[in-house]
């Protein structure tokens, strides 16, 4: 009888399994049976598109994700809200003044010598040019991430998703890793406004130390980032003993892994520490940064993940139901960033997708198999028994991480 259901749809929609009520989905769909209903808001607007597309270091990834998120019918199962670019005044919630009027300074200006001193000393430069064009997109990624964030806190929606947020290098006065302006940072801010503990969670290859500095002075936000950490590898900090300072001793929490992670090794990890910190922190909303350079197949070519793993990890964050916002980051193979942004919002939206990968506009990146799952390389996974049990044991037995109180509701919710 299921097998019947896997039909090709009126609609002409790319094969998607229905669920076990023979329906297609759509949000008006009553589901019974299933998973209480997660109504997912996915921000997007062709304006949106166009300007995040031209994000230097990921160019089209943009499109190129919406499309194949388009192409499985997904946008039926969530509710598409269009964003707009985040002002000067919102983004200097967190950013210094100075550092963002010199931005759009220097984004304005077409002479190649304009990197002065203080372009220098905001970060800005040859390694994070400030082009013409970066100040927009990176205004309305960041856009994206407030619109979604706006969401959750109205109560629209328990899951909220921007493919095109996620930039975690961003510091308060300069760019960093080719990210000029921390939308997560600004979207916790936004969560704060109504809930008194946000724990952000960061999947990227690379540790999230622009929003681990942002918040590392307080016990209302706690970071957790599970990253690759190796000498030499950027940003270089994400050490176990990076546990949080003053106030927010304790609520800063890092997983230090090795060269050629893969699913297997990240996910136990991800599961361990993740049940330590519910029970600890007991977050009221979650943000987490769902970047794809871990990907077997990224230029970055050091984990050696698929995208099981790291869709895995979002099913377990969607159990706690919990206010959840879902953001983009790092993903160099665009293809495979577009995978598994696809396959995470199939998670989410709970629709069973067909590993075929439908025929659309970018159809061709995808061969030679057109297949929505990728393999993990053949590399070893340097993470050995012993570092994991390390990793774990340090983080679960140490009594200063995820100081234990009582959270009794307080009227002064500031620190
Ligand atoms: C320039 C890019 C961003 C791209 N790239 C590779 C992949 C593709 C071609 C080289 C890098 O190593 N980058 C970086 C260079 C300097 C500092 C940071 C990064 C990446 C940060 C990141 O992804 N954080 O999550
Ligand atoms: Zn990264």
């Amino acid at each position: 009888e299921e097998n019947d259901q896997n039909v090709l749809h009126k609609d002409a929609s790319p094969v998607y399994q229905t669920d076990v009520n023979g329906d297609t989905g759509g949000s008006n769909t009553i589901r019974k049976g299933l998973l209480p209903e997660k109504k997912v808001v996915y921000v997007c607007s062709a304006d949106f598109l166009s300007e995040c597309d031209r994000i230097a270091k990921v160019p089209f990834r943009a499109s190129i994700t919406h499309a194949v998120i388009e192409a499985y019918g997904l946008l039926s199962r969530m509710s598409v809200v269009p964003p707009k670019p985040a002002t000067f005044e919102e983004i200097c919630h967190f950013h210094s003044t100075d550092y963002i009027e010199c931005l759009q300074r220097l984004c304005q200006d077409d002479d190649p010598d304009k990197y002065d001193e203080e372009a220098e000393e905001f970060g800005l430069g040859y390694d994070c040019p400030a082009d013409e064009g970066v100040y927009d997109s990176a205004s309305w990624a960041a856009g994206g991430t407030l619109t979604a964030a706006e969401q959750l806190v109205s109560g629209q929606c328990s899951v909220a998703i921007n493919w095109a947020g996620g930039w975690h290098h961003a510091k308060r006065d300069s760019a960093a890793g080719f990210c000029y302006i921390n939308d997560i940072v600004l979207g916790i801010l936004k969560l704060r406004t109504k809930y008194d503990r946000v724990l952000y969670v960061d999947i990227d290859l690379h540790h999230g130390d622009g929003v681990e500095d942002a918040f590392c002075a307080t016990s209302k936000v706690m970071t957790v980032s599970f990253h690759k950490y190796s000498p030499g590898f950027f940003p270089g900090t994400g050490n176990l003993s990076d546990t949080g300072i003053g106030k927010g001793a304790g609520y800063t929490v890092n997983v230090p892994l090795n060269e050629g992670c893969q699913d297997e090794n990240f996910y136990r990890v991800f599961e361990k520490v993740m049940d330590i910190v519910k029970i600890k922190f007991d977050p009221e909303a979650v943000v987490c940064q769902c970047g794809a350079d871990g990907l077997a197949g990224d230029p970055m070519d050091s984990f050696n993940l698929t995208t099981l793993s790291l869709a895995k990890c979002v099913q377990y964050l969607l159990t706690w139901n919990i206010p959840l916002l879902l953001l983009g980051g790092g993903g160099y193979h665009i293809p495979n960033t577009a995978r598994c942004w696809t396959h995470i919002t199939s998670v989410v939206t709970g629709t069973k997708l067909s590993s075929d990968i439908p025929e659309h506009r970018y159809f061709t990146l995808y061969g030679p198999d057109y297949d929505l799952m990728i393999s993990p390389g053949n590399r070893a996974d340097t993470n050995t028994p012993s570092h994991i049990k390390n990793v774990i044991a340090q983080i679960s037995d140490r009594p200063d991480l995820f100081v234990c109180k009582i959270h009794i509701k307080q009227n002064v919710s500031e620190d």
